[in-house]
């Protein structure tokens, strides 16, 4: 689970461009172009025949009403219901070509961003809160799919239908014309106004409901710790803090939009006002006929929904503007490096081992000026031998352990297997080559032997029961309801943690690796079930060069040899005995005597 937030970053408008960071969608919408062109032009089409309505009501009254021609007028009936039904069908053929095409963005994106989550270096997932992560991938794609189906046809529609609608309006009066254009400069100042100040809430509002979704996550995770330290109140509290703050920010949002709605309404209604009155003063006098009036009436009101939506079309556009420079914050992120140079069917044939050379290993967020964690670490495991590895707390144990499978790449020095230099091996072969198990063990929502399975490609049920018994696991998995087939919950939580070890431990030994990484994995296990698992594992280390983390004397005496880890550097290397001996260091951490460090 992440340790920190990454923190909320606030895009200010100058730092980003709305059109720049939508443009960056263009790799995924470019497949389904053609729909999208298409359902634009057919909606043009839909939109511009409401505005032929009002030329044939200027027909109807010029014509047949004035002069009381009853077919006219019934004809002029039905050529209107005509053109409201083909506008009514055409919208409606345009839902139908996008709807598919972008319900495919959508996954496509979505498909890429797990992709890509599972590339990123351990490093980015320490750093990053999975709330942030899962909100990219839930509520940010909606919100850009919602963009592609709506504002992006719409913005462009309404633009041409205004433009067209002018046309008709100054063809009709060029007076009357002006008079609705007056409020146009006034609207595109404001609107630019409310794009800046949105773009500010909105990715404020985005990221709070990433910080929300990592507290419900860590409280269901949790759920254990939180009942059981009665901690549901501050859990609560918690939640409803950041509910409170996400609510501020929607109410803000809610307000900006409220304010540009009511611009957008209020000032072509008052421009429309002031043309009914120039107008019908212009029939009065005879300048106008009334037809022409009706006529430039309707169009104005058939203007009124293209333009009084701009502002909600951009408020949507911006939403989907920051989704998508949040999508691709993390999809910018580099993806871990596999081999600097692929060996030709490099495989290792000549058995040394396991090389530490001169490794030193800072974490990428640890405090700048902070001493590292590994410091010029020399290590070398023998084949087939098993080393164990034992230092302090926080001595750097675990760290070096996940040096091997690159789940952190040293700062300096280099880790050989079998004399390969591991960042010149592409990453599938070394994970192929390394197995790890770690203290604290992670299973899926998925079966006992799935599990276990995901260890080796290609593992046989014979695989399966020989690492179940290694691990002294098929006692427990045979008194399952299904046996291996038995589902385990999230996390496997429905296990007792030594029953998750020992799956873990199983998973780490299936595949027979080559090298055999364990970070203390017998920690969780009562002593009767611990000297089993060492015994089967003991016939496992001897084919296998293995390098395990161990804090009690019983794990150690699995080993060949012992090195001694202190102050980020190998203090000591040698038998069990030979450092009980000569390391009073050593001596105290195996004696579990609870005086004073000895260093
Ligand atoms: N992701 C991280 N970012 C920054 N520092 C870290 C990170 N993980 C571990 N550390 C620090 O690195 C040091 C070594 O940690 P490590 O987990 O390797 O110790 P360890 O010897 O395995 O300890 P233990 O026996 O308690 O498991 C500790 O000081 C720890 O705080």
């Amino acid at each position: 689970m992440p340790t920190e937030h990454v923190p909320t970053k606030e895009s200010s408008p100058g730092r980003r461009s709305t059109v720049r960071a939508l443009l960056r969608l263009w790799p995924y919408v470019r497949p389904v172009r053609a729909r999208l062109f298409t359902a634009a032009f057919v909606a043009i089409v839909a939109s511009c025949l409401s505005l032929v309505i009002p030329l044939v009501l200027k027909w109807l009254v010029d014509g047949p009403v004035t002069a009381g021609d009853r077919a006219g007028v019934w004809f002029g009936a039905l050529y209107l219901l005509l053109l409201g039904i083909t506008e009514a069908v055409l919208f409606g053929v345009r839902r139908w070509l996008v709807a598919r095409p972008l319900a495919g963005v959508e996954a496509g994106m979505r498909a890429d961003l797990y992709r890509h989550l599972q590339r990123l270096p351990i490093a980015f997932h320490d750093r990053w809160a999975s709330g942030q992560l899962l909100s990219r991938g839930t509520t940010d794609l909606m919100l850009i799919r919602l963009f592609l189906a709506f504002p992006l046809t719409f913005l462009l529609v309404n633009g041409v239908t205004i433009l067209v609608g002018y046309a008709v309006l100054f063809a009709q009066d060029w007076t009357l014309g002006l008079v609705l254009l007056a409020p146009v400069a006034p609207m595109v100042i404001l609107c630019s106004l409310f794009e800046r100040k949105y773009t500010v809430v909105t990715r404020r509002a985005q990221d709070q409901v990433g910080d929300l979704t990592t507290v419900v996550e860590e409280s269901v995770l949790g759920i254990r710790i939180v009942k059981g330290f009665g901690r549901h109140r501050s859990q609560a509290d918690a939640f409803r803090n950041l509910a409170e703050l996400l609510r501020g920010t929607e109410l803000a949002k809610a307000r900006l939009l409220a304010w540009i709605w009511a611009v957008m309404t209020l000032l072509p209604e008052l421009a429309v006002g002031a043309a009914l009155v120039l107008g019908t003063v212009q029939v009065a006098d005879g300048q106008l006929s009334a037809g022409t009036l009706v006529a430039f009436l309707a169009t104005a009101l058939a203007l009124r929904w293209p333009v009084e939506s701009i502002g909600f079309l951009l408020a949507m556009s911006q939403e989907a503007a920051t989704a998508a420079e949040r999508y691709f914050e993390v999809m910018d992120e580099p993806e871990e490096e596999d081999a600097l140079r692929e060996e030709a069917g490099g495989t290792g044939e000549r058995s040394t081992g396991l090389h530490f050379e001169n490794i030193t290993f800072h974490y990428p967020d640890a405090p700048p000026g902070s001493p590292p964690v590994l410091d010029g670490v020399d290590l070398h495991v023998r084949p087939g031998e098993t080393l164990a590895l034992v230092g302090g707390t926080g001595s750097g144990k675990t760290t070096l352990t996940a040096l091997v499978p690159r789940l952190h790449e040293p700062s300096a020095g280099r880790i050989l297997l079998d004399g390969e230099d591991i960042t010149l091996m592409p990453r599938e072969r070394l994970r192929s080559l390394v197995s790890v198990a770690f203290e604290e063990p992670t299973l899926f929502s998925a079966s006992i032997g799935e599990n276990v399975l995901m260890g080796t490609a290609g593992g046989t049920d014979e695989d399966l029961s020989r690492a179940l018994s290694v691990a002294q696991a098929q006692d427990f998995v045979g008194r399952l309801p299904e046996g291996a087939d038995t589902q385990v919950g999230e996390q496997g939580l429905s296990l007792s943690g030594g029953q998750r070890q020992r799956l873990a431990l199983a998973r780490a030994v299936v595949g027979r690796p080559r090298f055999l990484v364990l970070d203390d994995p017998l920690s969780a296990l009562d002593v009767h079930t611990e000297a089993k698992v060492e015994a089967a594992l003991r016939e496992v280390l001897r084919d296998t060069t293995a390098l395990v983390v161990a804090h009690r004397p019983s794990t150690v005496l699995l080993a060949d040899r012992v090195a001694l880890l202190s102050g980020g550097r190998v203090a000591a290397v040698g038998t069990h005995h030979e450092l009980l001996r000569e390391s009073a260091e050593y001596a105290w951490l195996m004696s579990g005597e609870r005086h004073e460090d000895p260093r």
